[in-house]
């Protein structure tokens, strides 16, 4: 019998071995496209009618582009399942997926350590101003003159969690060895059933203008979810009128680009999407997005499902 072909879209860096084991039960095509039109010819080519799986990472967004209903619409008939590399699947248009019987998985849970740990960082930063006199000591002020306010500990403060998924959950005991209490949020869209086959209103935006004027005055926000759930304009403004005091981003609305008024502020710590970027957590998701591919081979289901698809 003919082996079942597997879809490469991106780069294995760590997990080798894993990877080199789905040999035995698949064989492993890679696209020549290096752009999305080449892509999406090559789509049309034929040259990928016998895959019925695909690994994707996010970095091959810079070939496919988006997985949008364009792209789902053209991809071979037999694909039915896409394993993604990363925890957000932001870059992969469900609705479309599931209309043309696509089932799709993340990495959840083998990313919660680095992402909430990158999270704690930022939160510890811009309690304590470090990032003006950081840059100061690199411009040969020492701590800067006149020198920063002083900044806050973090005992004693209240966290508010907005999400409060396995990074959430994982950043709340990290918090709480620092002495700060938590407060969450969490969405959860209800059942097919119950929503009555209503759209669920998606995250992006979800903190404006109106949610920071109900914050305290001077809160230090922190955003390692995407970019999107909160209006970078309006955090610009919140931040120069002072009703954010201080913030920490490790993920921004239009990656790679970064607001200039995110970049101009001294009180905001940007890290560029590092949440993840470790040896031990890269390993860890490659990992686990295999076991995906395999399960979908073997099994003829995902391990991880995206929310959206758990029920199916
Ligand atoms: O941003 C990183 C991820 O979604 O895994």
């Amino acid at each position: 019998m003919m082996k079942p072909q597997v879809l490469l879209l991106g780069e294995i860096d760590h997990a080798h071995k894993e990877w080199s084991s789905l040999s035995s039960i698949a064989n492993v095509i890679e696209p020549k496209a290096r752009s999305r039109e080449e892509f999406i010819e090559e789509c049309k080519s034929g040259a990928f009618d016998k895959i019925s799986v695909a690994y994707r990472t996010f970095q091959s967004v810079a070939i496919t582009g988006l997985i949008d209903e364009e792209l789902v619409s053209v991809l071979p008939k037999g694909l039915k399942f896409i394993a993604h590399n990363g925890a957000g699947y932001d870059q992969i248009d469900v609705h479309a997926c599931t209309a043309h019987g696509i089932r799709v998985s993340n990495v959840p849970t083998a990313v919660d350590d680095a992402t909430a740990d990158v999270n704690m960082f930022l939160i510890l930063g811009a309690l304590r101003g470090f990032n003006t006199s950081m840059m100061a000591l690199r411009n040969g002020h020492w701590k800067g003159s006149p020198p920063p306010p002083l900044g806050h500990d973090p005992q004693g403060k209240v966290l508010g969690i907005l999400g409060m998924g396995g990074i959430g959950r994982n950043l709340m005991k990290k918090a709480a060895a620092f002495g700060m209490t938590t407060q969450y949020y969490n969405r959860s869209p209800l059942s097919k059933e119950l929503s009555g086959g209503a759209k669920y209103k998606e995250t992006r935006h979800i903190i404006s203008t109106k949610e920071f004027e109900k914050m305290r005055k001077g809160v230090v926000i922190v955003n390692t979810a995407r970019g999107a759930v909160m209006d970078e304009d309006a955090l610009v403004k919140a931040l120069d009128k002072g009703q954010v005091g201080s913030c920490g981003l490790d993920v921004f609305e239009e990656e790679p680009k970064v607001h200039p008024g995110l970049v101009a502020n001294p009180n905001v710590m940007l890290v560029p999407h590092m949440g993840t970027w470790t040896v031990e957590t890269q390993t860890k998701m490659e990992v686990w997005c295999i076991k995906n591919v395999k399960s979908a081979i073997e099994k003829g289901k995902l391990m991880s499902p995206v929310g959206e698809q758990k029920n199916m």
